[in-house]
């Protein structure tokens, strides 16, 4: 009798796949991104990520509310200013866009989620790059963690339960911490943005936050075809004292994604980002696939690869279709 092996036995009913099925994507697994607009009063549309809004400071305390209602694990927030300029001072500032959201969600939700920050200047900065400039135009790494620094105890006072430094300067791990323990903020978690790729996929981040970049951040942000630095980086920031890592952005990344989970000794994060929101929904929009399952497929798939945690535009959509516990 030939074949003397079928897999397709354990195929063949809707119940045999369930008992089989090794994967399960949860609620609490899921991280929403969220955007904050100084001086807004209408929440707006981002054009190029269909469902995706600039909140006002009103809406987005319900937004956050609700979504903590369905269960999500975490919020990340980002902020966009009225006015940048070139160190980005918005960010450092107390009465910033990002430090006084961060303060309502805290008094709205207490330790009911987990809070979390995005610790960097591009969204502040008139040139769009995540750090100062020196006087060759080049991203200055070590006065860019002065300016991080500052920026960390500020979103902590804010009540930020986590930062997420996305910059990818050198020793900003380190930094960070020394700074957030000096100001008597031990328990602030740091939530490495450790392996980040310079993607194409970030372009509707670019309208999320209206960056006025024109180059690109090739001399700071990963390199697409290398996966070797990639364990390299989180070896360093594990070494700095990172709490959570985070490779970015996710889809192109699983077998970095993989790599990262075997040897990471603390839990590992994957953001699915703005381009890979994008790309589902317009070709959802066209009729070419069907959305929640091509969501449902990706968001498995990156934790299948080995992620903890899912930074997702989808996050609450997504954890009304899945399983609570
Ligand atoms: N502050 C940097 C930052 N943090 C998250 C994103 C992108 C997220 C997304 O595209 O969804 C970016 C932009 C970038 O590095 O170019």
């Amino acid at each position: 009798m030939f074949p003397a092996h079928r897999p397709r036995r354990l195929r063949r009913t809707a119940a045999l796949r369930r008992l089989v099925s090794e994967t399960s994507v949860r609620p609490r697994q899921l991280i929403l991104p969220m955007f904050v607009r100084e001086g807004a009063s209408e929440p707006t549309p981002i054009a190029s990520m269909p469902g995706v809004v600039q909140h006002t400071r009103d809406s987005l305390r319900k937004a956050a509310v609700e979504a903590v209602e369905a269960g999500v694990g975490g919020l990340m927030l980002f902020g966009v200013p009225e006015h940048k300029d070139a160190t980005g001072s918005g960010a450092v500032d107390p009465n910033g866009v990002l430090n006084v959201a961060l303060r309502d969600l805290r008094a709205e939700l207490g330790d009911a989620t987990v809070l979390m920050a995005d610790t960097c200047l591009d969204e502040f900065t008139d040139h769009g790059h995540c750090g100062v400039l020196a006087e060759d135009g080049s991203v200055d790494n070590d006065a860019t963690l002065r300016l991080y620094e500052e920026m960390a105890i500020a979103q902590a006072d804010a009540g930020a339960h986590v930062l997420g430094p996305s910059g990818m300067m050198d020793g900003q791990i380190g930094a960070l911490r020394a700074a957030l323990d000096g100001a008597g903020h031990t328990d602030t978690v740091l939530f490495a943005y450790a392996v980040k790729y310079s993607s194409a996929f970030y372009g509707p981040f670019r309208e999320a936050v209206r960056s006025s970049l024109t180059g690109d951040r090739k001399t700071y942000q990963q390199d697409p075809a290398n996966a070797r630095e990639a364990l390299r980086e989180v070896q360093l920031d594990l070494a700095e004292g990172a709490d959570l890592v985070m490779v970015k952005p996710a889809l192109p990344y699983l077998d970095v994604l993989r790599s990262v989970a075997e040897i990471s000794e603390v839990p590992v994060g994957a953001y699915q980002i703005s381009g890979e929101y994008a790309m589902i929904e317009a070709a959802a929009a066209h009729g070419w696939i069907d959305r929640q399952r091509a969501i449902t497929e990706t968001l498995t798939g990156i934790v299948r690869a080995g992620a903890d945690m899912v930074l997702t535009y989808w996050a609450v959509e997504a954890a009304r279709w899945f399983e609570r516990e």
